[in-house]
């Protein structure tokens, strides 16, 4: 079998190993050329995951033509900012029958589109019936080095969630199938932006009681979102919610706790970004979350607050104090 990842940053890079184990092929489209020859001779992707043998079955490719040829399951692992504008010039050479799975964690800035929304919104009706959403903790370097991942893969089509499942299964990868595509995905965007929220605490040296007390009143505004939209709050306590949430605002991998530490310790986001050459997806997703929030009248005071230090210049100390002194309520209340 051959299958195709778009995107050989960090975590394409990571799954198309993971697919390895599978599949006979499997070609990483990127458009650096020095990496893509890189991972065709020395087998290992140095910039985002140095020191990590890959497969030899993976085989990279500048050529999206190349790529997708052939290929029964495309993961799309661009970032998500990235998404629309890779997958409409992937589009001629999309196969026909199958699965198209996006790992991108992101709701897009100027539509407010979850990625399998974008998807659907920029890609003929016939492949509506083959998008799938993979989310979940799993920390690119960590899968690539083999150490057991679970995940969650959400399709509104059954058969395509068990056929991705089944491609990826690996003694060391495992991922549970859902029909909650919405919940995934809120689940998925959101913990980035609690993330951020997470290293904001530890950058001021708040200590381990603001930590989860931002993990769980985060979880508490992504679930609220997430079931305004038509979620199940039940997708929230799974993986693609309070395990991402764990993971990334404690992990030492995490981007965006890291650009959270940064900008708790009083820097500025354009510096912060500046150092960076990973994405950090909670810093887009701050903006979409706070539209969203405008929009539906959903309140998530946490995400507000991260969106008004990192592009308003809010003091993060002063957004510790308005989150600490918003009215007093009762836990199982609304907002
Ligand atoms: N790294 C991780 O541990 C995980 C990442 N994800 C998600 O996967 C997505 C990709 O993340 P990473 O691989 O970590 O990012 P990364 O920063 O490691 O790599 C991004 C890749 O996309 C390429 N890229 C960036 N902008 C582009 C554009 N405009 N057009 C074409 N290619 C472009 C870069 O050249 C690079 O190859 C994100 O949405 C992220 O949230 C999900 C789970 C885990
Ligand atoms: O989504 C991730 C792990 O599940 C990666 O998190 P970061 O983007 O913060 O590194």
């Amino acid at each position: 079998m051959r299958s195709s990842v778009i995107g050989s940053g960090s975590f394409g890079t990571a799954l198309a190993n993971s697919l390895a184990v599978n599949c006979e092929e499997v070609r990483l489209w990127g458009r650096d050329a020095a990496l893509a020859e890189a991972i065709n001779t020395r087998h290992e992707n140095a910039t985002y995951l140095p020191g990590i043998p890959l497969s030899p079955r993976v085989l990279a490719t500048l050529s999206l033509e190349e790529a997708l040829e052939g290929s029964e399951l495309v993961v799309l692992a661009t970032p998500s900012h990235a998404t629309r504008d890779i997958v409409s010039r992937a589009l001629p050479s999309l196969p026909r029958h199958a699965p198209l799975l996006t790992v991108a964690k992101g709701i897009e800035n100027e539509s407010l589109l979850t990625m399998t929304e974008l998807l659907e919104d920029c890609l003929p009706e016939e492949f509506h019936p083959y998008i799938a959403v993979l989310s979940g903790p799993s920390f690119a370097r960590e899968l690539a080095m083999r150490s057991p991942t679970v995940v969650t893969i959400a399709s509104h089509w059954e058969k395509v969630a068990v056929r991705c499942q089944k491609v990826l299964q690996t003694e060391t990868f495992r991922s549970y199938t859902s029909n909650d595509v919405v919940g995934v995905q809120y689940g998925g965007a959101l913990k980035n932006v609690i993330a951020i929220a997470a290293g904001i605490a530890d950058g001021l040296g708040m200590g381990h009681n603001a930590r989860a007390a931002i993990i769980t009143r985060g979880l508490a505004e992504i679930t609220r979102l997430a079931v305004r939209k038509g979620g199940n709050p039940l997708t929230l306590s799974g993986l693609s919610g309070m395990g991402d949430l764990v993971l990334t605002c404690t992990g030492e991998l995490s981007r965006n706790r890291r650009v959270g530490m940064e900008l708790g310790k009083g820097r500025q986001l354009a510096d912060v970004l500046a150092e960076m050459k990973q994405v950090a997806e909670g810093v887009k997703t701050a903006k979409s979350a706070r539209d969203l929030s405008v929009k539906t009248g959903v309140e998530l005071p946490i995400c507000q607050q991260v969106y008004a230090i990192a592009y308003e210049g809010k003091g993060a100390k002063q957004a510790v104090v308005e989150l600490m002194t918003r009215q007093p309520k009762s836990e199982l209340s609304g907002p």
